[in-house]
């Protein structure tokens, strides 16, 4: 079966952040493809990709950037299916800018912005599953047992002791 799940980023640099959301989709046992297409570096491949990925089979896309982080809008610009927007950390302004980048789309065309860096690049992979989970009963079971699986490790771990 088709992946559908589509990991997109500006660059190969941005792939150790990005790697956050295809690991939490490999833990739920969602499939997802993960590619280099950038809105300023290669623009046509960027419309090609966009246009066809709702007839490749795609459901959701997760769209990671740093800096002037224009992929994620235009690539929602292109297609109707739902993109999540990861601002990677940038080193000259530590991804704010990727953040200003991404979340301030005007109405009308969406997209769901993350936080910035590896916690936010999780959080898409985990949004995407969840998504996907409204009409998959076995996935939403997993997103559940995962969860539990997270309060669990908190509770037991309360040692909250004082250096000597
Ligand atoms: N923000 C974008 C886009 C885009 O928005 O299409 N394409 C590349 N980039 C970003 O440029 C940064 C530096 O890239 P390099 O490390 O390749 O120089 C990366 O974080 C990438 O996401």
């Amino acid at each position: 079966m088709m992946p559908k799940v589509a990991i997109v980023m500006g660059s190969q640099s941005d792939w150790p952040t990005m790697q956050q959301a295809a690991l939490m989709l490999k833990e739920l046992g969602v499939d997802f493809t993960a590619r280099v297409v950038s809105a300023h570096r290669t623009p046509d491949l960027l419309c090609e990709f966009a246009h066809g990925a709702a007839q490749q089979g795609f459901e959701v896309i997760i769209a990671g950037a740093g800096g002037a982080a224009h992929l994620p809008g235009m690539i929602a610009a292109h297609t109707h299916l739902p993109v999540l927007g990861v601002p990677v950390k940038s080193k000259a302004l530590s991804g704010v800018d990727s953040l200003y980048s991404i979340v301030q789309m005007p109405k009308g065309v969406a997209v769901g912005t993350l936080a910035i860096g590896e916690a936010g690049a999780a959080n898409a992979g985990l949004l995407a599953a969840q998504i996907l989970a409204i009409s998959d009963k076995a996935l939403t079971d997993r997103i559940k047992a995962f969860r539990q699986a997270q309060t669990n490790m908190v509770l037991a771990n309360q040692t909250l002791e004082l250096p000597e």
